[in-house]
């Protein structure tokens, strides 16, 4: 798909680097320096950050099943508003992704939508039930292409169906992206990190141990198998301690943290507000701060929204009976730069590289997360790293308002997104005709 335009992005600082132009053509960078802009629409990027187009290996769009939460379309919609090109829609949709038919299905939705790339994840078992494993095969030779398999929102819990599937995805490249959670450990009603504080509100307990120990088995079964395992929302220091140990052993596992993880703390819990229940839960400021370290050090890959959204009637309940989850997709980029990048921890580069690059690979997908070079299809983001901007969860193009970010305020935003060439979202507004 390409657009026969020509576009010059005049004076972007690539990568938060030198400034240049660069010019368009029929959805390729045709040219990068000081090109001529000669019949081209000019778009001003003086003072934005390019970076390649945005890729999310972790978002649940609801479709088919939860239409009043969100759909393929709005969430599209939230997503280029993100500054993404490209998102992986996870398999708890009802029915669940478990056949080929049901990935083309959200597949041809994704294309219909026209604003990002939506692949879907396939489920690893079938209805995620944990037991046999679901049409792996055929979902991966199917029009979707499907190389990520999760049963997120439920852990791949018995080891024997976990090593199955492992072995099975190798044989095409595939990966297995776990949502670590030794339901023994921490049930269906665990809903608040293990602590002094879940003690004191009376919530269930949900312990850091019960992430890690699905880590520390799923990493010796990556060894074992010699296949790939990806860790979803990893949220403890525990599980940075595995991690580290496994990339020190040369094992193929990866890693994501989402950006609330990154900057939110178990102590929001205090008032009881379900805007803040997710899973894995919030944890205190120590584990913040080891992902901090472990993603700038490259021990955590990527970092992925967990893109939440659930319907009012879901959420506004007593906290251990509301749904668990929490919006991400526009507010991931503001997020990711006020931890990383204004805290000195992270150059551009290096937001880049986790939240488009290397997603982008782990996922294998041809065409995103490629470095703004001569030939590159034209996905591009062009931040604005000096704004000051307040989210308001009304403003939201997401069908739902489980916004944890409502009232805080940042200094980078989104201003245009591109998908091959053609703008998705303008002066950070979204381009309508789609
Ligand atoms: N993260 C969440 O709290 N919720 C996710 C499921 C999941 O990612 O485990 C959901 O589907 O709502
Ligand atoms: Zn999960
Ligand atoms: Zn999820």
């Amino acid at each position: 798909m390409t657009e026969q335009n020509t576009i010059l992005l005049r004076g972007a600082s690539l990568l938060g680097e030198q400034g240049a132009d660069v010019l368009v053509v029929d959805g390729v960078i045709a040219e990068v320096g000081s090109p001529s802009a000669e019949g081209a629409r000019v778009v001003d990027a003086d003072g934005l950050v390019a970076l390649p187009g945005l890729v999310d290996l972790h978002t649940h769009l609801r479709e088919p099943g939860r239409e009043d939460a969100e759909t393929v379309l709005t969430g599209s919609r939230a997503a280029a508003m993100g500054g993404f090109t490209a998102v992986l829609a996870m398999a708890n949709t009802s029915p669940v992704t478990d056949t080929a038919e049901a990935a083309e299905r959200v597949h041809d939705l994704g294309r219909a939508a026209g604003l990002v790339d939506v692949h879907p994840v396939g489920a690893v078992t079938k209805a995620l039930a944990g037991e046999e494993l679901a049409e792996l095969g055929l979902m991966a030779r199917s029009r979707a292409r499907v190389r990520v398999f999760s049963d997120d929102g439920r852990c791949v819990a018995n080891p024997r169906v976990m090593r199955r599937a492992l072995e099975y995805v190798k044989a095409f490249g595939g990966v297995v992206s776990q949502h670590a959670q030794d339901p023994d450990l921490a049930g269906p009603q665990s809903c608040c990190h293990e602590g002094e504080l879940s003690g004191r509100l009376g919530l269930p307990g949900w312990p850091g141990v019960a992430e890690e120990v699905i880590v520390a088995r799923d990493v010796m079964l990556a060894r074992h198998t010699g296949s790939r395992v990806h860790v979803a929302h990893a949220s403890t220091a525990g599980t940075v301690e595995v991690l580290r140990w496994a990339r020190s052993q040369g094992i193929a596992v990866t890693a994501e943290v989402t950006p609330h993880h990154l900057l939110l703390t178990t102590d929001l819990l205090g008032d009881y507000d379900p805007t803040y229940k997710v899973n894995p839960p919030l944890r205190p400021a120590e584990d913040v701060e080891a992902l901090r370290v472990a993603l700038a050090d490259g021990t955590i890959d990527a970092v992925a929204t967990d893109h939440a959204p659930h319907a009012r009637h879901d959420k506004e309940h007593a906290f251990v009976d509301a749904a668990f989850g929490m919006l991400g997709l526009e507010t991931a980029l503001p997020v990711v730069a006020s931890v990383m990048v204004e805290t000195g921890l992270m150059t551009w580069a290096d937001v880049a590289r986790v939240m488009s690059t290397t997603p982008a690979a782990i996922a294998g997908l041809k065409g995103q997360g490629r470095g703004l070079e001569v030939g590159a299809p034209a996905n591009i983001v062009l931040v604005d790293p000096s704004a000051d901007v307040t989210v308001d969860r009304d403003a939201s193009v997401s069908l739902s308002r489980n916004n944890p970010w409502h009232g805080r305020t940042f200094g980078a935003s989104v201003r245009h997104t591109l998908l091959r060439g053609r703008p998705t979202v303008l002066d950070g507004s979204l381009v309508q005709e789609h």
